[in-house]
């Protein structure tokens, strides 16, 4: 009979404790994090398991030459970034469509955008959402574009609430700016998520107002996302959202130049992305950007990550659009997750963050789709189109 010394029990029980640990949820639930966020070389084991790191942005080494000498050698140039496991990250937030959810329980979006220029960018966020797979999408925008957007959709729920300086005379700005504000804050309790900017303009009265707005979402403890016009909003008006961990800021390139600009007080530099990037977010203070480009690079200033999947070389207007009402919808999601969500690792992951891998990826794979079809002619709308392809 074979039997076995103590020293080789303990080590089997090592190895099944071992196996054990490793079929277990709470270890799927740290390898996820460490896949999706890690902020510091991960184990050995781990890092089998990440695709590639990269630094400064641009990619530097596949995951089998990762080592902890070439992740230090990175460091010097900023915090070493790691692409982000974004299809589990999709999967692990988004709900399942379960038979016994009711309406709103998937999520309920606003849009504050649309002005006399722009009607499509409000249009293209809220769709998306709804598309993703948000209950409910409502845009706030001015009386003008109000019709234009209804006009789009039966299925956006459209307040034609904001005003421009042209149709309000100086008497009138007190009480106008109030009932704006009275109106939106009527409905603020019931969003999952705003999405503050696509389309807005910059009209001087209609930003006041649109402030006023946003310190109240923020006083009701509701994620805004802030894009477009919103950020050439708090660009100037940086306190809007200092220190808010609900609030996602996704600047593409010349809104990230004037961001930095302002906030950093130099230009941006492309050699040492990462290291700015974590700078701007700590010096706005708890925010969480998404800098858009080549490579989405996503920050909360604790932790840098990045989703480079390819999506299409076509650049029209409205894909930030789409990419806004998508974060909302899945900011949204990974919070209900995490609350509902026991695991103390899990606590300490940043919901905004896991939005904006989400909502980078799909916009990314709905454009792949879109231009498989489409080629050169593709445009917003195609790229709405190929969401539900995209998603779960
Ligand atoms: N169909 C629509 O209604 C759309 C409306 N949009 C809205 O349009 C508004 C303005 O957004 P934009 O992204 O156009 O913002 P900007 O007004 O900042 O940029 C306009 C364009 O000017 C150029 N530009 C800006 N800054 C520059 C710089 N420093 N150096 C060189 N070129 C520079 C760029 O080509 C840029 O695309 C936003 O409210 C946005 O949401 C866009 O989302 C696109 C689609
Ligand atoms: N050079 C690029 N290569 C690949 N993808 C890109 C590139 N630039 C931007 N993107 C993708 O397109 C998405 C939208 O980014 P973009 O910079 O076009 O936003 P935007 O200018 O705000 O768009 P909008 O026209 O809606 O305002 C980003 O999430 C990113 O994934
Ligand atoms: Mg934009």
């Amino acid at each position: 009979m074979c039997r076995t010394t103590s020293q080789q029990q303990n080590s089997m029980g090592a190895w099944h404790r071992g196996r054990m640990w490793a079929s277990s949820p709470s270890f799927r639930r740290h390898l996820f994090l460490l896949r999706s966020l890690s902020p510091s070389p991960p184990p050995p084991s781990a890092a089998a398991l990440l695709p590639h790191a990269v630094a400064g942005g641009s990619r530097c080494c596949s995951s089998s030459s990762l080592s902890s000498s070439s992740v230090r050698v990175h460091a010097m140039a900023g915090p070493p970034v790691y692409e982000a496991d974004a299809e589990a990250v999709v999967r692990r937030i988004t709900p399942p469509l379960d038979r016994a959810r009711h309406k709103g329980q998937a999520g309920k979006i606003a849009v504050i955008g649309g002005c006399r220029e722009y009607t499509g960018a409000p249009y293209f966020a809220a769709i998306s959402a709804l598309k993703v797979g948000a209950d409910l999408s409502h845009v706030f925008c001015t009386r003008d574009a109000a019709t234009v957007i209804k006009s789009y959709s039966p299925e956006l729920i459209v307040h034609p609430i904001l005003e421009e300086s042209y149709s309000v005379s100086d008497g009138e700005r007190e009480s106008v700016s109030s009932r704006i504000l009275t109106e939106v804050s009527k409905w603020m309790e019931r969003f999952d998520c705003i999405v503050v900017g696509p389309g807005l303009g910059r009209d001087s009265f209609l930003l006041d107002c649109v402030s006023n707005i946003m310190r109240h979402a923020r006083q009701a403890n509701i994620p805004t996302v802030v894009d477009g016009d919103g950020l050439f909003l708090i660009t100037n008006n940086l306190s809007l959202v200092e220190h808010n961990s609900l609030a996602i800021l996704t600047p593409n390139v010349y809104e990230y130049k004037r961001l930095v600009q302002k906030a950093l007080n130099c230009e941006v530099n492309e050699e040492n992305a990462s290291e700015q990037l974590t700078a701007l977010c700590q010096k706005i203070g708890g925010i969480t950007i998404m800098r858009k480009g080549k490579a989405d690079l996503i920050s909360d200033g604790k932790t840098v990550t990045q989703v480079s999947t390819f999506g299409s070389p076509r650049r029209c207007g409205g894909q930030g659009d789409i990419l806004a009402g998508s974060v909302a919808v899945f900011a949204s999601w990974a919070q209900h997750f995490l609350l509902s969500n026991e695991h103390p690792t899990e606590k300490s992951v940043n919901p905004m963050m896991l939005g904006c891998i989400a909502g980078s990826l799909l916009l990314r794979k709905a454009a792949s789709h879109a231009f498989e079809k489409n080629r050169r002619s593709t445009v917003t709308t195609d790229i709405i189109e190929f969401l539900g392809k995209s998603s779960n």
